[in-house]
Parts: structure tokens; sequence; C-alpha cells
């Protein structure tokens, strides 16, 4: 690992950040979602679910025995103890998973980790380079209302239970603007890619 460049990508939710780890990923990157990890540690079958079943009760189940995950959103945001308590059930397993899997990089490659909470659960250190897209508070309300089918007061209260832009912005080594168009996004991160990318390379 310690000849891969390690990026940790991070934003408030719907900032951008999976439009520019998508991006990243065309241009070479090897990326590891947090999100998608989450999803896999607490699929049926896995000791995540039965410990969030054993702290949160069987109603937080489909009748298919997956988890029912609106309803477990409805109990955590907005709810601090909760929400710790279900942290404390799937990051420990997410951090494992992405461990597992940034140790298969190939040398000189350059490794993105999409954290949505990575500030909050303080990771800046172990990255060479943070990465945080910043989009305006109104407009990522807007796209999970619009996109997702939320109230704005769900959109609200996730990201109540997010850092704020500043304590973002305080850990970044690079800040990407999301509040253009897409393809001015795309614009800066090719740009960015360049440098990592020899970077990167510099180190195989
Ligand atoms: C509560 C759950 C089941 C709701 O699932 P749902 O499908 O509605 O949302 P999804 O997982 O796609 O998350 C969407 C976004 O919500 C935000 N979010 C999710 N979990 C959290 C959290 N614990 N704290 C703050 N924001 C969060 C992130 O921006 C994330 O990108 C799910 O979010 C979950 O298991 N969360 C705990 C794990 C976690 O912290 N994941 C995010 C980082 S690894
Ligand atoms: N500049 C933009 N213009 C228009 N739509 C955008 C722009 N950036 C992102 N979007 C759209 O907004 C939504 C949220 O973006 P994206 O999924 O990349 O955010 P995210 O930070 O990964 O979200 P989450 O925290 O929920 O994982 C997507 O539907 C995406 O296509």
């Amino acid at each position: 690992m310690s000849d891969c460049l390690s990026v940790g990508l991070t934003g408030g939710i719907a900032s951008g950040k999976s439009a520019v780890s998508q991006r990243m990923a065309e241009l070479g990157a090897v990326v590891i979602d947090a999100d998608l990890l989450a999803r896999q540690v607490m699929e049926p079958g896995t000791e995540g679910l039965a410990e969030a079943v054993e702290a949160f009760g069987e109603g937080i189940l489909r009748a298919d025995g997956s988890l029912d995950r609106p309803v477990l959103g409805r109990i955590v945001f907005g709810d601090e103890a909760a929400r710790e308590r279900l942290n404390s059930i799937v990051h420990p397993r997410v951090r494992a998973a992405s461990a597992r899997l940034r140790e298969q990089a190939a040398p000189g490659a350059v490794v993105v980790e999409d954290i949505p909470l990575l500030v909050e659960t303080g990771q800046q250190e172990r990255f060479d380079v943070v990465v945080v897209v910043q989009a305006p508070e109104q407009e990522r309300i807007r796209r999970i209302v619009e996109d997702r089918g939320a109230t704005e007061q769900e959109a609200r209260s996730r990201i109540d239970a997010q850092g704020t832009d500043a304590q973002r912005e305080a850990a970044a080594d690079v800040v990407l603007d999301n509040s253009g168009t897409l393809q001015q996004l795309q614009t800066q991160v090719d740009e960015l890619m360049e440098k990592l990318t020899a970077r990167a390379a510099a180190r195989a």
C-alpha cells in the first residue's frame, strides 16, 4: 500500500462524490466506495445485520429478511444515540473490508476511498491527499428531494447528522466546487487526476 497514492474523497450528502469517483475510475483510479461496503456488511446472513436486529429489533427487517433501509433511516436520522449505535456496528466492518481492498491495489495506483463521514470519523491523517466536494446546501436538498423521493425534513436531518462544509474544508487538501454543471465538475476532476496520476506513478 505504501507504493499507492492514497486519496480520501468526501463531501456532504448529495454533493457529487459519486460523480467525482466515477470520473476518477474512468481515468484509471481504483475506487473503494464506503456506502457500497456499508450495504454489503448488512446483507442477510451477516453478523452486522444480526447485531443491528439485536440493537433495533426485528422491525428493521423486511418480510424477506433483508434490511429495511428506509425504516432504519427513520430511526437513526434524528436520534443521535441510535445513529452512534448503528455507526459502531457498521463502521468497523466497513474499515476492515476497505483495508482488504486497499491491499489488492497495484503499485503506482491512485486508490480513492469515497467516505461520506471521513472527516467526522477523523480519518484524514491516513490519506496522502484529502479531496472534498462542495455544493450549495439548497441544491443538495433539492437533489435529495427530487431524485430520491425524500421529504425536505428527511434531507435536512441527514445534513444535520453530518459535519459542516467548513469542517470538511478545514481537512481538505483539494476542494472541488460542484455548484455548476456536471461538465464543469468533470473538468476539475480531469485536472486533479493528471496531478494525482503523476504523483502515484513516481511511487511505483
Ligand atoms: C441508515 C441506513 C440504513 C439508510 O440507508 P439509505 O439507503 O436510506 O441511505 P444510504 O446508505 O444510501 O446513505 C445515503 C447517504 O446518507 C448519509 N449517511 C448514511 N449513513 C449516515 C450516518 N450514519 N451518519 C451521517 N450520514 C449518513 C451519507 O451521505 C450517505 O451517502 C444507511 O445509511 C446506513 O446503514 N448507515 C450507517 C452506515 C454509514 O455510516 N454509512 C455512511 C458512511 S460508511
Ligand atoms: N453539477 C451537477 N449538476 C446536476 N446534477 C448533479 C451535479 N452533481 C451531481 N448531480 C446529481 O446529483 C445527485 C447526487 O450526486 P452524487 O450521487 O454524485 O452525490 P454523492 O455525494 O455521491 O451522494 P451521497 O452522499 O448520497 O452518496 C446525482 O443524481 C447526480 O447525478
